[in-house]
């Protein structure tokens, strides 16, 4: 079944919307954002998250050490990459920490799938862009890396099961799609998550 993580968390009650719809993820933004916290912000946050959920971080060329400070604080239980991180940091943040890493692609620049294929990562993600953006991009485009991947990038109501039909990810990623008026948005969140779980 395909898994669901919706990111972006930012107050207490996006928290108490996803415990209610039980998605697989909730994603808290490190890097510069109007949806970014702070490590004590998300440690306020991550204490109010239901068990069963996993908390993914998600950063932007970070300093290594910054990484490292949130999980072992116990902030979050995954890695999201989602900038330009190379070999060398990806090789050196594994060296440190046993959390699951996510590296993100942004599909509207060019990329290498060999130098890809070459990063020790558990999981790609598929992005229209930088992150956020609420854009999606042409999915056949997706290329082949031999790991499982999420699917993000302006997915939402009105396009999240073709998704998951056409694409048949590891795991959808939403943020945009699910808020209204620039906040989270209690419906849409619990659609989107009854949607992908029907499917
Ligand atoms: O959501 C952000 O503000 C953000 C900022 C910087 C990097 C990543 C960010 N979010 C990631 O973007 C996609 C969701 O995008 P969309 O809004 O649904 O199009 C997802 O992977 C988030 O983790």
């Amino acid at each position: 079944m395909t898994k669901i993580k919706i990111c972006g968390l930012t107050r207490q009650q996006d928290i108490d919307f996803v415990n209610e719809a039980g998605p697989d993820y909730a994603g808290f933004v490190f890097a510069e954002s109007r949806r970014q916290v702070d490590a004590d912000q998300a440690s306020v946050l991550r204490k109010r998250l239901a068990g069963g959920i996993q908390a993914v971080g998600v950063f932007v060329n970070a300093p290594g050490e910054q990484i490292l400070d949130i999980c072992q604080r116990g902030i979050i239980d995954w890695v999201q990459l989602h900038g330009n991180e190379d070999h060398a940091y990806i090789t050196e943040l594994r060296r440190n920490t046993d959390k699951p890493l996510i590296k993100a692609v942004s599909m509207s620049r060019p990329f290498d799938p060999g130098e890809l294929k070459m990063l020790d990562v558990d999981y790609f993600l598929f992005d229209q862009g930088g992150g956020g953006s609420g854009r999606t991009f042409d999915w056949s485009r997706i290329p082949q890396l031999g790991k499982p991947f999420f699917l993000a990038g302006g997915l939402g109501p009105d396009n999240l099961t073709q998704a998951v039909r056409r694409v048949r990810p590891f795991a959808v990623d939403l943020s945009s799609g699910v808020e209204t008026d620039g906040v989270k948005d209690r419906e849409k969140i619990l659609e989107a998550v009854r949607s992908v779980r029907n499917e």
